[in-house]
């Protein structure tokens, strides 16, 4: 088997090439490259490993034909075109918690920073000024912290903010009570918070409802003398009345370690009094650094080379563990959807994913995206288990899941029923020995069929000397049959026949097929 390739083309800890090569992949360190550097070079790799300076743009991913993963050493991934990715079936992880506590101390760093003006009298007492009255600091014991966004990072800083007595009042609209409680904070609507911090530090991703949350008119409804810190995203504070703010006094202070516009060589807040600033350095600690990277490393290692998917943005988790258990049911949920794909000529606004028996234990999100993707396969041959649940939701097609934990006739099953304009339609299938997918059920009548390679599917007025006739007609246009499985309504009614075939049917053979006496459908497949 051929080793995965993959690429490392931002700075990263070393750790990082060496988990890869431990784990089986083959790994290039190429940093600092062009995007059109890269889009020349990207087609070769299976993995490609980021942190935040590399673009994952549209361009680079339609010239990565070979690209399975992308892996974020770190938390925030708008530097990748996820719905672009989704749709070419890449999956992208992130390490979501490994530079947490790091990024935490920073904006605490920051937060002292301000209240002591560190920056400026460093520089000045360096200087030579000695400036011992021009300094008067502020304690933050007692004070009020509004923390904007109280989720990994947000909770580690209200944890230290706590241990530094200051009370804590968090905004965060997916806050619960009791865990607001668990924290030790007091969970407040955004105007609330704004009225009354004396410290605003800013911890959610940049979304269409964060963009701009501290705006102009925002910042007016704070304190006289607050002081705001955002170690979050760029965005979050408009930065233009953030300068006025500080001009005009309103605000005491502020500490950004990330702009809108990164990297930020000029900046109208550059040299505001009362300004600090950082290059994005949130996460840069060796210890947040060797975490992410090792992370990072595991994860696209263990997907490349075992399937298993951790912290992934685009698709359900699947870890090691539980890879090899529902790789069979993964199997047998594509095989089902293809089969119902293939054989559906009318329009499916409705697809249900029903399980029972064993099958019902596990997790249920990777079973439905590979019915998915075989069914939507027979549409797009791109779709695979990344891209099919969201090409299902562009394309209107409602997804329901069912789950029957007792036992059937069988200890485990999987079964897929669309919706059509002629009624609904179902297959089933389960695992013999817990590894091999068989179908069982197909639209009612009882067959036992393993779904591979090329088959033949014909519907027949159940009466003898059928059988003779269709293995006549293959075996003179030289097609020999693999194996043979009958299923039947009722004796002398509908039967099914389902035929493993060792080489393509053509349309002349499906035709004359057709034409045999009792026939009422043929149809070719393919798995
Ligand atoms: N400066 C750095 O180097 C650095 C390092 C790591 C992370 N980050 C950034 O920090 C941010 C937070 O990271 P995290 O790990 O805590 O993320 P997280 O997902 O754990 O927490 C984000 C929180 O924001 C909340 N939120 C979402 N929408 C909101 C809204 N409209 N109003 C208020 N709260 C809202 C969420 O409910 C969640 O609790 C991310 O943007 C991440 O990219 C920056
Ligand atoms: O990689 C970095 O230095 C920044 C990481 C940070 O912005 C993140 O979102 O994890």
């Amino acid at each position: 088997m051929t080793k995965p390739k993959v690429l490392i083309s931002d700075k990263m800890d070393p750790n990082a090439a060496r988990i890869f090569e431990e784990r089986g992949c083959d790994v290039d360190v190429i940093t600092g490259e062009t995007p059109e550097q890269l889009i020349a070079r990207i087609g070769e790799y299976d993995g490609l490993a980021i942190r935040s300076s590399t673009k994952v743009t549209q361009a680079i991913l339609d010239a990565a034909p070979n690209l399975k993963v992308i892996g974020r050493a770190g938390i925030g991934v708008d530097n990748v075109d996820i719905p672009a990715a989704s749709a070419k079936g890449v999956v992208v992880m992130n390490t979501p918690f490994g530079n947490s506590i790091t990024t935490a101390e920073h904006a605490i760093a920051l937060m002292f920073a301000l209240a002591r003006q560190l920056p400026e009298a460093n520089a000045q007492t360096q200087a030579g000024l000695w400036p011992k009255n021009g300094f008067m600091g502020v304690e933050v014991t007692g004070k009020t912290l509004g923390l904007i966004g109280a989720g990994n990072i947000g909770s580690i800083v209200a944890s230290r903010a706590l241990g530094l007595k200051m009370k804590v009042v968090a905004f965060d609209p997916f806050l619960t009570p009791e865990r607001a409680v668990e924290m030790g904070v007091e969970k407040v609507d955004l105007d609330g918070l704004l009225s009354r911090a004396d410290f605003i530090t800013l911890h959610t991703p940049l979304t269409d409802q964060t963009r701009n949350i501290l705006s102009a008119e925002n910042l007016a409804k704070t304190r006289k003398g607050v002081r705001i810190i955002n170690c979050a995203r760029g965005g979050l504070v408009d930065e233009a009345a953030l300068k006025e703010g500080l001009d005009s006094g309103h605000i005491a202070g502020a500490a950004l370690d990330v702009f809108q516009t990164e990297p930020a060589k000029d900046s109208p807040l550059f040299g505001t009094p009362n300004f600090i600033c950082t290059p994005h350095l949130g996460a840069s600690t060796t210890e947040a650094q060797v975490n992410v990277a090792l992370q990072v490393a595991e994860q696209m290692a263990d997907f490349l080379v075992s399937g298993g998917v951790t912290n992934a943005l685009n698709m359900p988790s699947l870890s090691a563990e539980e890879a090899p258990k529902l790789k069979p049911y993964m199997a047998l949920a594509e095989k089902l959807g293809s089969l119902v794909g293939q054989l559906t000529r009318d329009s499916v606004p409705r697809i249900s994913i029903h399980t029972e028996g064993a099958a019902t234990e596990l997790n249920q999100k990777p079973i439905v995206a590979a019915v998915l993707a075989g069914f939507l396969r027979v549409q797009s041959d791109t779709v695979n288990m990344v891209n099919a649940p969201f090409l299902a939701k562009e394309r209107g097609l409602e997804v329901r899941e069912v789950k029957t934990e007792r036992e059937g006739d069988y200890h485990t099953l999987v079964r897929v029923s669309v919706k059509t304009e002629s009624g609904e339609r179902s297959v089933a299938g389960t695992l013999f020995n817990n590894v091999e997918p068989r179908l069982v059920e197909m639209f009612g009548i009882k067959v036992e069929a393993d779904l591979s390679g090329h088959m033949m599917y014909i519907v027949n007025e159940d009466a003898p000397g059928f059988i003779g006739r269709i293995g006549t007609l293959l075996g003179e246009n030289g097609i020999n049959i693999g194996t043979f499985n009958l299923g039947r309504r009722n004796t002398g009614g509908e039967a099914v026949l389902l035929l493993s075939v060792d080489s393509p049917v053509s349309e002349n053979v499906l035709k004359q097929a057709c034409e045999l006496p009792g026939v009422k459908m043929v149809k070719a497949l393919s798995f």
